[in-house]
């Protein structure tokens, strides 16, 4: 077909096809051009154009940064959403040709790799290696701290490059034959590639593990995220892509809850503090996120405002036959681009509690010299020192045991 995408610097211009065509008529002042700013905006239809972006230079702006942010010990999300044919694998996975992201990002060094795939609601691990016809679905459970994850999944621990493309492939080729099983194509399922990058370092001269988790998320096509569809359709009939639909539901809601908050900030600095908690009250109320209506979303929780540093890769294709999905899906990666994630460094609970208890002892051995410089009569300082010295004595004694319990 004709082509309706323009991408410029980081713009996105689409031609408006219901203005587009027809003479201006007038008084019609629907724009002719529909423009989207975004972090990035890649251009990949022919590779002789002057901007055509290669998966190289999608690594290096994307890849590059969640191996940092892995590194910083933050968790660490990267999903594709977008219609059926428009790039998802291609970008994620790629070709034997031209590698995509997920086997770029596992040639720089991971430790465990779990695999599955998300199929009408149903968890499957695509690298339990059973020749089971149908395998058995897994739970999702929610941890208090670490959050949602799925009982019994396989890990699998690698230590070179090879490894880890070989565990890939075998995923690749369990989701489709997993998917041909219940007779449907694979784009139906949702894959995720989960990564726990741990680090071994030496903290204080202690030995302590940083461990963040990347989450590389193909997603099923988004053609069944219609817009159209409302919360009450997400019960209907067993066949509706339930995850996408709340996923779409989740992104707008989170993107309401952050305008919200942003304005009751906006008036509370206005002075007006008892307008603004009602007006929070009723933003809380209205923003309520339903993660666990489905699996994806319940599973991906974290990357949705919480604990985790997200990028969204949204793929369209630029014909103007697709006009109304492209735009579906600019519209997605527009509210997405108002979540408000609160990434934090996932730091060894252990290591922390030696830190403050060592910081503790210095304080205590600086406040015993002070006190007995200014006090030399050993008499009148006996006292104090002793119960100073005590608790020096214990916390060296904390600080000893928790030596103990680490790896
Ligand atoms: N930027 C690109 N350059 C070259 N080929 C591409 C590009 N994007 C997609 N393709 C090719 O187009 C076809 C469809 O792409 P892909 O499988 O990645 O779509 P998808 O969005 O994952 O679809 P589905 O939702 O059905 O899984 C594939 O053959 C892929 O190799």
């Amino acid at each position: 077909g004709r082509i309706a995408v323009q991408v410029e610097d980081n713009v996105v211009r689409i031609k408006n096809v219901k203005v587009n065509g027809r003479a201006e008529a007038a008084g019609d002042c629907r724009q002719r051009l529909l423009e989207f700013a975004f972090d990035y905006c890649y251009w990949s239809v022919n590779p002789e154009a002057p901007n055509y972006a290669s998966q190289e230079e999608v690594f290096q702006d994307l890849g590059v940064s969640v191996l940092a942010g892995a590194a910083e010990g933050y968790n660490v999300c990267l999903f594709a959403y977008g219609q059926t044919g428009s790039g998802k694998t291609y970008t994620m996975m790629g070709t034997p040709d031209s590698i995509g992201l997920t086997p770029r990002i596992c040639r720089v060094g991971l430790q465990s790799k779990p695999e599955y795939e998300i199929y009408n609601e149903r968890v499957r691990d695509l690298l339990r290696g059973t020749n089971q016809k149908k395998p058995p679905s897994l739970r999702v459970r929610e941890h208090p701290e670490k959050g949602p994850y799925v009982q019994g999944l396989s890990q699998h621990v690698v230590s070179d490059y090879k490894q880890a493309v070989d565990l890939l492939e075998e995923g690749i080729a369990n989701r489709i034959t997993a998917a041909t099983h219940v007779h449907d194509a694979s784009s139906r399922s949702h894959a995720i590639f989960s990564i726990q990058y741990t680090q071994a370092i030496l903290e204080n001269n202690l030995p302590s593990e940083i461990v963040s988790k990347i989450n590389l998320v193909d997603l099923a096509g988004s053609e069944r995220a219609d817009p159209q569809y409302c919360r009450d359709r997400i019960t209907e009939g067993a066949n509706i892509n339930k995850s996408l639909v709340t996923l779409g539901i989740v992104i707008s809601a989170l993107g309401i809850r952050h305008a919200a908050l942003s304005f009751h900030a906006l008036v509370l600095s206005e002075g007006e503090g008892s307008q603004s908690s009602s007006l929070s009250g009723i933003g809380r109320r209205l923003c309520f996120i339903p993660y666990r209506d489905s699996v994806l979303t319940w599973l991906l929780k974290d990357s949705l405002g919480g604990n985790s540093k997200t990028i969204m890769i949204a793929t369209v294709s630029p014909s103007c036959s697709s006009y109304n999905e492209t735009l579906g899906t600019l519209r997605y990666a527009a509210h997405a681009r108002n979540i408000v994630n609160k990434p934090r460094v996932n730091e060894d609970a252990n290591v922390r509690l030696i830190r403050d208890l060592r910081e503790e002892i210095d304080r205590l051995k600086s406040m015993l010299l002070s006190f007995s410089m200014r006090n030399p009569s050993p008499s009148l300082s006996d006292e104090r020192d002793s119960s100073l010295s005590d608790m020096v004595l214990q916390n060296e004694l904390k600080v000893r045991f928790e030596c103990t319990c680490l790896p």
